[in-house]
């Protein structure tokens, strides 16, 4: 079951050639449902208990237990499918996938095959690349043929200094959405992006926590490679992967080998697991109850904004570039912080952009922290750029009150300023002063401005700023300064 793949990073390069071997990538995605309950008991749904604490009799299969199904799940894997532009089944079936292993009480696992409960939707996710290179969006889709609900199975304990297997039936039940994707993906990297893109899905509909290392989102990825033009070859399946970084070099990794077992005249090997005939339908019999009715236009009047939407609502809202989309979205609460930032400020969203990826995310990255843990809140930084906004401050004195705020939080903008003496010096007699000291210095400068050579007043200013440590105003140094060279 737990086939580890060997990971070497090697970069496959999504392009179509026609002699080449080009690989072939269908994911399938197995999503825990975020519900308090599991998918057919009333058995919590909790991470960290002690082992089988959460296991009721009809998790542990025990004789005479029915399954009541969980209008929360239903409604789960009915919003997931309106978000992922799919066609809801009205009516959907279960069926049984028997195969034998410890962690699978029942001896099969109750899922969705023939008729599950969404069809032919599509993922649309983004790239960065285009001719430059890792500067222009690319739109790609991956069409979904289905979201089916079904349950998780228990894990297997390993105590190899006994050599014995230890059962937790905590996690059999749970409920799961795995969505089964068509091979329309070509490289680790569109694959890698897709699941991105449905982990901010997820988490925008709170249908699924989408934490890939604590296994909320599980990935296997079939994989395969052949000749544009020619049938699809045979795939072999990468499973267990815990980031969608490793699942690019996982894919990348196994599309490569494929393309060397071939060329060297080898064949691909089909590597199924033992255990899937799928045989048996299982019917939910249970009386129609109106309490427990999923009305899916309701659903669809529920669905939050998705990624997609608030990104080009972003580019129209503040006018801001497509890449700077992503970022914001991409990291979790910088929508929101932007957002607060802006109400709070008259300084242009492209500025505060700047401000918010670079300083902002650039202290956060540093010390591997989120954004709701930033010492300075949305206002404290409003106030700031404020400041600079009104002339109180320049860029590059904005930058050192950033730092100072950020060693001590609590301390406004306006303070530090004050304490530090980094407003700009506007004080026009000053600035006439040491101006008239670079002009009589600087001779050859001032003759080239006088021939017309406009471009060396802004060394000048350049040396003014020296001088006063970047604090001067420099709207008012450089009336100065083209006043004094005129
Ligand atoms: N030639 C191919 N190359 C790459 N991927 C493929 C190819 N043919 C099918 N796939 C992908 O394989 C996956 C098949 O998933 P599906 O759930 O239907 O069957 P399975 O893998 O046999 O079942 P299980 O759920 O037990 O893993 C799909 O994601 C599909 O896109
Ligand atoms: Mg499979
Ligand atoms: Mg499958």
């Amino acid at each position: 079951r737990n086939k580890i793949a060997l990971l070497v990073p090697l970069a496959v390069i999504c392009r179509d050639s026609p002699q080449q071997l080009v690989g072939v990538v269908g994911l399938e995605i197995h999503a825990q449902i975020r519900s308090n309950t599991k998918l057919f008991s009333a058995s919590a749904v909790r991470f960290s208990s002690p082992p089988n604490s959460l296991v009721s009799f009809f998790d542990a299969s025990l004789p005479g237990t029915l399954p009541v199904l969980n209008k929360r799940c239903v409604e789960a894997a009915v919003m997931t499918g309106l978000a992922l532009n799919c066609t809801i089944n009205q009516k959907s079936l279960f069926d049984r996938k028997h195969y034998f292993y410890a962690d699978l009480p029942a001896g099969y696992q109750i899922t969705q095959q023939r008729r599950p409960i969404a069809v032919d939707g599509v993922l649309n996710y983004s790239l960065m690349g285009g001719k430059k290179k890792k500067n222009q969006v690319v739109r790609k889709s991956a069409r979904i043929t289905q979201i089916q609900l079904e349950q998780d199975s228990g894990k297997s304990l390993h105590d190899d200094l006994q050599s014995q297997t230890l059962i937790d039936l905590n996690r059999a039940g749970v409920g799961l959405m795995e969505l089964v994707m068509e091979p329309d993906m070509s490289c680790g990297e569109e694959a890698a992006a897709a699941v991105r893109e449905l982990q901010l899905i997820l988490q925008a509909l709170g249908t699924c926590e989408g934490n890939m290392s604590e296994g909320q989102l599980r990935v296997d990825a079939n994989v395969s490679v052949h000749r544009p033009g020619q049938p699809f070859g045979v795939r072999a399946e990468v499973k267990n992967i815990n980031s969608a970084r490793n699942l690019a070099r996982a894919i990348d990794y196994e599309i490569q080998r494929q393309i060397q077992v071939l060329e060297s005249g080898g064949t691909v090997q089909n590597e199924t697991r033992a255990y899937d005939s799928k045989t048996g339908i299982f019917f939910l019999c249970s009386r129609f109850m109106p309490d427990q009715a999923v009305v899916v236009q309701e659903i669809r009047d529920r669905l939050p904004e998705l990624p997609h939407v608030t990104r080009d609502r972003l580019v129209h809202a503040y006018n801001i570039l497509p890449e700077h989309s992503f970022t914001l979205v991409n990291e979790d609460g910088l929508v929101e912080y932007f957002e607060a930032v802006m109400k709070q400020t008259r300084m242009n969203a492209r500025k505060v952009i700047g401000w918010v990826t670079n300083e902002l995310l650039g202290q956060l990255k540093q010390q591997d922290g989120s954004v709701g843990q930033s010492p300075i809140s949305p206002s404290a930084l409003a106030e700031l750029l404020e400041l600079q906004e009104t002339g109180q401050i320049s860029s590059s004195g904005a930058k050192q009150v950033f730092q100072e705020m950020w060693r001590s939080p609590g301390k406004t903008a306006r303070l530090i300023v004050q304490e530090k003496d980094l407003g700009l010096v506007s004080d026009t007699e000053q600035l006439h002063g040491i101006c008239q000291r670079i002009v009589d210095s600087h001779p050859e400068e001032v003759n080239a401005i006088r021939k017309g050579n406009k471009k060396v007043l802004n060394k000048l200013m350049g040396l003014v700023q020296k001088e006063t440590k970047g604090r001067a105003d420099p709207v008012l140094v450089q009336a100065i300064l083209q006043d004094k060279t005129s």
